[in-house]
């Protein structure tokens, strides 16, 4: 069977009369129907335009240079070749997204009712009254006591844990097949990240829904998925189970942002951080590995060449020349 989202190769480039240059390079993600999918990286690896390149909302000097993205569901669509009109359709009813910040996504001129089944009047045929008892529904579904009031308030007049709430309402009303969740609780207290974590993961299990979590805390991804892909500078560098990432880690990008949380964990003196910053896409290196200026391992191929995405255990999959079994590594 053909996985509910494909991403075959997809490169995203920037592109004026006055520059040009690869940002998202050669992009593979499969992601099965009702499974929980993390992207994880630091800022500025690609993980939100990866999201946005799904649901066709790219900003117009960036352009989806080479691959497709699949969507199969009943028909199968290449979501990158879809024209707005067409767009609109599957945006909010097949696929939905969650953002870090609700008050970016809600409007402060509208009531929660009206902007909770504005998608309903766009995608579906319910009188006003069914779609007033779904939204009631929806919001005690998301945990939101006296819903009936919420309806009436404007969004200032909630918090940020119930704001967010509303959001993942909004989002499942229509119960799509994917759930795009870009960052949805890094915003938030820790105590209501866990509590909007479980809500999701509950919620989309009833429904049927796949999630796409995308974060840069590998916390998260632990807690909600099975599956995860590692972004460093625009590519995946290492993909597999979440069981296998955690517990054999390939990559020495995937090794580094363990360490990371390993040691917020122990509280240890020292908290470690990988050395440096993601470069900016303007200074990707053309030849070799885009993490070699980072690497404690690098070797000269690795500022030369680009490495392959190799398969290092079953399903394991990691983009490094250590794996190459003609490099000898002391280590
Ligand atoms: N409109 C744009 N024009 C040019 N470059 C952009 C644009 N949007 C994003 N970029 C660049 O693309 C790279 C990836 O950005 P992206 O927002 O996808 O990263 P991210 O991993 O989601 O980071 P964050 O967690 O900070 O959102 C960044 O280097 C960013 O500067």
């Amino acid at each position: 069977m053909k996985p509910l989202l494909d991403m075959n190769h997809v490169s995203i480039d920037y592109k004026t009369d006055k520059k040009e240059f690869n940002i998202v390079k050669d992009l593979n993600i499969k992601i099965e129907e009702k499974m929980k999918y993390g992207i994880v990286g630091e800022s500025g690896s690609g993980k939100s335009l990866t999201s946005l390149a799904i649901m066709n909302l790219l900003p117009d000097v960036l352009d989806i240079s080479k691959g497709s993205i699949d969507f199969n569901t009943e028909e199968s669509r290449d979501l990158s070749k879809l024209n707005k009109k067409q767009m609109r359709k599957v945006r909010g009813n097949e696929i939905s997204m969650i953002f870090q910040e609700p008050m970016t996504a809600l409007d402060p001129l509208y009531t929660i009712e009206h902007q909770l089944l504005e998608v309903l009047r766009i995608h579906k045929n319910y009188s006003k009254k069914e779609m007033h008892k779904m939204g009631v529904d929806m919001l005690n579904k998301v945990g939101i006591s006296r819903p009936e009031q919420i309806m009436k308030d404007y969004p200032h007049q909630l918090s940020g844990g119930m704001r967010q709430r509303v959001m993942i309402a909004m989002a499942l009303i229509c119960e799509p097949k994917l759930l795009i969740a870009d960052e949805p609780t890094t915003a938030l207290d820790v105590t209501i990240q866990a509590q909007i974590l479980d809500l999701m993961n509950d919620l989309s299990e009833k429904n049927n829904t796949a999630i796409l979590m995308i974060t840069h805390d590998l916390g998260v991804i632990l807690e909600t998925c099975e599956r995860v892909a590692v972004m460093y500078a625009g590519q995946i560098v290492e993909e597999s189970t979440v069981e296998k990432i955690f517990e054999q880690p390939a990559h020495p990008y995937t090794k580094g942002l363990l360490s990371s949380i390993k040691s917020l964990g122990e509280r240890s003196k020292e908290l470690y951080s990988i050395p440096g910053n993601v470069p900016t896409p303007d200074n990707y290196q053309e030849l070799g590995c885009r993490f070699a200026t980072r690497c404690p391992y690098a070797m000269d191929k690795c500022f030369e060449q680009e490495p392959p995405m190799y398969e290092v255990e079953e399903d394991q999959f990691s983009k490094c020349w250590l794996h190459d079994e003609e490099v000898q590594v002391d280590e």
